[in-house]
C-alpha cells in the first residue's frame, strides 16, 4: 500500500493555506499603508520689488512635508515690465498695474484649488530705502497703492514692506545654503554677495566673529540644531546703479558742460541731465551750485583712471574697529567659499569672467582692453544687448573688482573662492527664498526626526517576520502532527 505522506492531511493543509494568506495579508498592507503617497504640493509666492525692477517668484513644496528641509524649489519667475516701485512715486496706481501681468501668470501657474492658501509676499529693498528717505510719505503711497492692487489677488495675501539691509543680507545667505543643503547637513558655509542696483549686500561666517565687536551686523541664527552667527552688511548706494550716480558727481562737482568718462567707451557722447543725475539721497547733497542743466557725457576708455575714479567713491582711511571693509564698517577676516549673484553675476558673465581661477592681474588686462574698446565697435558687436547695460559694463566691472579687492579685501589667494552664480539647483540666488523660508517657519531651529528605516528596508523586514512567525507557528503545531505512518514490523 501506497504510504500518505503527512504533510498532505487536512489539517496541514489548511494551516498552510491560512498562513500564507495571512502573510500576503500582512505584507501587502503593510505596503499600502505606508506606500508614498502621490505628491501633492504647496505653493508660497513672494515679489521682489528692487530699486531696478520688480520680479515674481512661486516656490513649490510636497504638501505634507512642510518643514522637511531641502525640498522647496523655484517653479517659476516672472519679470515685470517698467522700472522699480520707487520709480512710481508720481503715478503711485500705476505702480500696483504693472504687477497685473506677471500676478496673472501666477494665477495660471498655481493650482487653482491652492490658490486660497498661497501665501503672497512682497519685498522691496534699496530702491524704497531711498524713496522712504527722500520722501516718506511718498513711499507709503507707492506701498499703498501696490497693497491694494495685491489684495485683489486670490491668493492669501501677507503684507507689502521694506526689508532692512540686514534682513536682505541674511535672507541671501539662507537661500545660497539652503538650496545647496548646506544648513540641513551642518556643513561649512557659503558666503553671499549680492549686488542690486542701490545696494549691495556681504554676509558669511566666520570664525573670529561673535558680534562682540559690531552688533549690528551680526546676525544669529539656529537651523537643523546647528547655531550660526552671521556676519552681514549691506552697503546704501553702493549698488552699481547709485554707485555710478556716485562716480559721475565725483566728475561733475564743478558743474561742467562736459566730462570726459575714463569708465566708458571712446566714441560714446550722450546729453544728460544734472537734475535727473543729482535726484538721489546717494549724491543729492553734492549738487553743483549753478550748473547747467544738462552735462556732455563724453567717453574715453581708460581702465586704469576709471579704477581711480571708482576708488575715491570708497572711504578707506577711518577705522575704528579691529578691522573694516570700507565707510568705516566692521568686517571680519574673510573665510570660506562665496556666491556672488544679480549684477555681480549679470555683468561678469557679460564680460566673460566668471571664471575666478583667471589671474587678477588677467582680469585687470582683460578689461583694459575691453574699456578701450570703440563704442561703435561694441555695438555693432552685441546688437541684442540693451544699450543701458552695454554703456556702463566697462563701469560697472571697474566697479565689482575694486568692490570685491579693495573694498572687501579679497586678494589673489581669496579670489578664487567666489563663484559668480544666476542660480543654484534651478533656483535663483537672491534673498527672495529664505525671506519665505523664514515666514512660513519651514527652516526648523532643531534637526527634524527622520523615519529609522526607508520604506523598502520597512517592507522587508515585515516580510521577513511574517515569515519567521508563521514558520515557528507550524513548528509549534508539531505535537499535532500525523504520526510517521511506517509502523515498525513485528516479526
Ligand atoms: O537690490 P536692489 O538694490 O534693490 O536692486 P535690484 O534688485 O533691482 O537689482 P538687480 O539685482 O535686479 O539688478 C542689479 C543691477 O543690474 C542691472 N541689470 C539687470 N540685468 C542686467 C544685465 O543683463 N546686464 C547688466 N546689468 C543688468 C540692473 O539694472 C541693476 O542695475
Ligand atoms: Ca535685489
Amino acid at each position: 500500500m501506497k504510504e500518505k505522506n503527512p504533510w498532505h492531511t487536512p489539517v496541514t493543509i489548511i494551516i498552510t493555506v491560512i498562513g500564507v494568506i495571512a502573510i500576503v495579508a500582512l505584507v501587502t498592507v503593510a505596503v499600502l499603508q505606508n506606500r508614498p503617497l502621490a505628491q501633492k504640493y504647496k505653493y508660497g509666492i513672494v515679489l521682489d520689488a528692487g530699486s531696478s525692477h520688480t520680479a515674481l517668484y512661486i516656490y513649490e513644496w510636497p504638501a505634507e512635508k512642510d518643514n522637511n528641509t531641502g525640498r522647496v524649489e523655484q517653479t517659476h519667475s516672472c519679470k515685470v515690465k517698467g522700472p522699480g516701485i520707487s520709480s512710481y512715486a508720481s503715478a503711485p496706481s500705476r505702480a500696483g498695474e504693472s504687477l497685473r501681468d506677471c500676478m496673472q501668470e501666477a494665477k495660471l501657474r498655481v493650482p487653482g484649488k491652492r490658490h486660497l492658501e498661497t501665501p503672497l509676499y512682497l519685498g522691496a529693498t534699496a530702491g524704497m530705502r531711498l524713496l522712504n528717505i527722500e520722501n516718506s510719505s511718498a513711499s507709503d503711497v507707492v506701498f499703498h497703492a501696490v497693497e491694494e492692487a495685491l489684495q485683489k489677488s486670490p491668493f492669501s495675501f501677507q503684507g507689502a514692506r521694506i526689508l532692512s539691509g540686514q534682513e536682505e543680507g541674511a535672507f541671501g545667505w539662507v537661500t545660497v545654503n539652503y538650496l545647496d543643503d548646506r544648513l540641513k547637513q551642518g556643513l561649512e558655509t557659503t558666503g553671499a554677495l549680492d549686488l542690486g542696483g542701490a545696494s549691495t549686500q556681504i554676509s558669511f561666517v566666520s570664525d573670529n566673529f561673535d558680534g562682540s565687536e559690531s552688533p549690528e551686523n551680526a546676525v544669529a541664527f539656529r537651523l537643523y540644531g546647528n547655531d550660526y552667527n552671521l556676519y552681514t552688511h549691506s552697503f546704501l548706494c553702493y549698488g552699481k546703479d547709485q554707485a555710478l550716480r556716485m562716480v559721475l558727481a565725483q566728475q561733475t562737482q564743478s558743474g561742467p558742460g562736459t566730462i570726459l568718462d575714463p569708465c566708458f567707451h571712446p566714441g560714446y557722447n550722450e546729453t544728460k541731465n544734472y537734475s535727473v543725475l543729482y535726484d538721489s539721497p546717494c549724491v543729492s547733497d553734492r549738487k553743483p551750485q549753478g550748473a547747467p542743466a544738462t552735462f556732455t557725457h563724453l567717453g574715453k576708455g581708460n581702465f586704469s583712471q576709471c579704477l581711480d575714479v571708482v576708488k575715491s567713491i570708497f572711504n578707506f582711511t577711518y577705522c575704528r574697529y579691529s578691522q573694516c571693509s570700507f565707510n568705516g564698517v566692521f568686517q571680519p577676516l574673510l573665510q570660506g567659499p562665496f556666491g556672488a549673484f544679480s549684477a555681480y553675476y549679470f555683468v561678469m558673465n557679460f564680460l566673460n569672467l566668471t571664471d575666478t581661477s583667471i589671474p587678477l592681474d588677467t582680469v585687470r588686462k582683460k578689461l583694459t582692453s575691453y574699456c578701450s574698446t570703440p563704442w561703435d565697435q561694441i555695438k555693432q558687436q552685441h546688437p541684442d544687448v540693451k544699450v543701458k547695460y552695454l554703456a556702463e559694463y566697462c563701469f560697472s566691472g571697474t566697479y565689482i573688482l575694486t568692490l570685491l579687492t579693495e573694498g572687501y579685501n579679497f586678494t589673489s589667494e581669496s579670489y578664487p573662492n567666489i563663484k559668480f552664480i544666476k542660480k543654484i539647483k534651478g533656483s535663483d540666488a537672491g534673498w527672495t527664498l529664505g525671506y519665505m523660508l523664514n515666514l512660513t517657519n519651514m527652516i526648523p531651529a532643531e534637526a527634524p526626526d527622520s523615519p529609522p528605516l526607508p520604506h523598502a528596508g520597512y517592507v522587508s523586514i515585515v516580510t521577513v517576520i511574517a515569515i519567521l512567525l508563521f514558520v515557528l507557528f507550524i513548528l509549534s503545531l508539531r505535537p499535532l502532527w500525523p504520526r510517521c505512518s511506517k509502523q515498525p514490523q513485528i516479526i
